[in-house]
């Protein structure tokens, strides 16, 4: 059976109505995909206490997590992912690409220019739809 994961990711948004995107390094897994910065809730942790751990630990800042944007369960070939994206804004600190390729604030009508890993595309479709 395949193993199951449980990510939350920050769609950290700012002023300008633009979105922070991050590029997954050529050494990690899904390599050269787009994704919103997270990673694995811990056994036992909330899901807002493990977004603020997350970006904190990923992107050396500190984000507020405003409300839940969506929920979706995908299946790839060597696990399934249940992930969770959740709105946020940055309340202290830059974003530092520490373990990602790059990281880029976009437009949201732009969003769908970028590669996205697969799980992520509902909630990338979701702010797209919510622009018109
Ligand atoms: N952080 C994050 N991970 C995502 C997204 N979409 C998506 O499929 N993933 C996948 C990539 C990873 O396999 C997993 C998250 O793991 P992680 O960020 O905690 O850890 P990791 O890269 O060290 O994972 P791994 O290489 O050990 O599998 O979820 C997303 O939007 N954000």
């Amino acid at each position: 059976m395949k193993k199951k994961i449980k990510v939350v990711a920050a769609v950290i948004e700012n002023d300008q109505n633009e979105v922070l995107c991050a590029l997954r390094s050529n050494d990690m897994s899904l390599p050269n995909m787009w994704e919103f910065p997270g990673g694995k809730v811990e056994e036992g942790e909330d899901i807002y206490s493990a977004i603020v751990r997350e970006i904190e630990e990923e992107l050396h800042c500190k984000i507020k997590a405003t409300e839940l944007h969506n929920e979706h369960t995908h299946e790839y070939d060597t696990f399934i992912i249940e992930l969770i994206a959740i709105k946020a804004e940055i309340v202290e600190g830059t974003p530092q690409p520490t373990e990602h390729a790059k990281l880029v604030w976009l437009n949201k009508e732009n969003l769908d220019s970028l590669v996205w890993a697969p799980a992520d595309v509902p909630a990338v479709e979701l702010l797209i739809d919510n622009v018109n």
